[in-house]
């Protein structure tokens, strides 16, 4: 489970002494999760997600994050407003970590999409990109593509310990992915992480929100497609799924169409994404003691779908 910061009564009190949120009633850890802590706090005020900051959410970027989660739900999207003490900060200290209280969210993420939940998370994603624009903050990718072989270079043996000869597969993936890397496409605010668990849909199987955006950034709108492409559209036996790709793609069309340019550039983007969630996965994996409380993400998962670009995906009908 993801929290890593126990918070006792007194330091909960201290922490709503400072906000107009009335006494806590309940509150209790949130096993989902992997990067920070995080807590359902119930107040005489109402419901409430208060989020410990941990390892990678580096605290210069937390205004950023907070910021742009209350700039996409002014501008009508369904992101959980940050929530300011009397002073007017939204960015506090828990146990001497940073630590924000947003707005709890309804809605239910799913384990398994369906087509049709392809979809309407393909528009939520296009929403939350038209919604973006115009925002002041500036953060750059730091899981991006120049970044990526920096970070293998650290894990190459743990590439080996799970497959002998994988991390000379991983170097050359490296060195076709920045020799194809496309620039100039169309960008702006991305997501970054928009994976079933972090999207929640109604009962009638509507998008209704989206939460985590702790790895938001300024890259290509496209990319983000792409990575949403590979957490959304694989099956369980590790083969891409088209038709629900193809569903993903047309709701985010609903409401952004892609360039030309952007479709062409998909494949590769696809390839990419996968090989970032693969090289995190990977420095998790080793980074994680046996018997931790959080499970890390298995990097095999991710080693599969790259298998899968390698190949080139097909995508608008036609073989990239
Ligand atoms: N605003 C919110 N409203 C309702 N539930 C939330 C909200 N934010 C987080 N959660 C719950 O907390 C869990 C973990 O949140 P998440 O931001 O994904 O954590 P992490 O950054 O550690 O991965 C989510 O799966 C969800 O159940
Ligand atoms: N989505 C990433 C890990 C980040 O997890 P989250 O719980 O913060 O979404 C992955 O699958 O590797």
């Amino acid at each position: 489970m993801a929290v890593y910061t126990d918070i006792t009564d007194e330091e909960l009190s201290a922490f709503l002494a400072d906000f107009d949120l009335g006494q806590a009633l309940a509150f209790k850890g949130i096993a989902e999760g992997v990067e920070n802590s995080n807590f359902l706090l119930e107040t005489e005020a109402g419901r409430f997600i208060l989020t410990v900051y941990e390892k990678r959410a580096a605290p210069e970027d937390l205004p950023y994050f907070l910021n742009l989660m209350r700039w996409l739900a002014d501008r009508g999207f369904p992101s959980a407003t940050p929530i300011a003490d009397r002073a007017g900060r939204t960015l506090k200290t828990l146990r001497g970590k940073p630590a924000a209280l947003v707005q709890f969210l309804s809605g239910l993420s799913v384990r398994r999409p369906t087509v049709a939940h392809c979809r309407e998370a393909g528009e939520g994603l296009a929403q939350l990109h038209l919604a973006g624009e115009g925002y002041a903050g500036r953060r750059v990718n730091d899981l991006g593509q120049p970044y990526w072989a920096p970070l293998f270079s650290k894990h190459r043996k743990g590439a080996d310990d799970l497959k002998p000869g994988l991390a000379a597969t991983i170097d050359k993936d490296l060195a076709e992915l920045a020799l194809a890397w496309p620039r100039g496409l169309p960008s702006g605010v991305i997501h970054a992480d928009y994976f079933p668990d972090n999207v929640f849909f109604r009962p009638d199987g509507k998008f209704a929100a989206a939460i985590d955006f702790y790895f938001a950034c300024d890259d290509a709108y496209a990319y983000d497609v792409a990575v949403t492409l590979n957490a959304w559209c694989f099956e369980p036996d590790g083969s891409f799924n088209a038709t629900a790709a193809a569903a993903l793609l047309t709701g985010y069309q609903r409401r952004r169409p892609l360039s030309p340019a952007e479709k062409q550039a998909l494949p590769i983007l696809a390839r990419g994404a996968a090989m970032r969630f693969f090289l995190t996965r990977l420095a998790d994996w080793k980074a994680t003691p046996a018997g931790a409380l959080v499970k890390p993400h298995d990097p095999m998962e991710y080693e599969r779908k790259l298998a899968v670009h390698r190949e080139g995906l097909t995508l608008f009908g036609a073989p990239a």
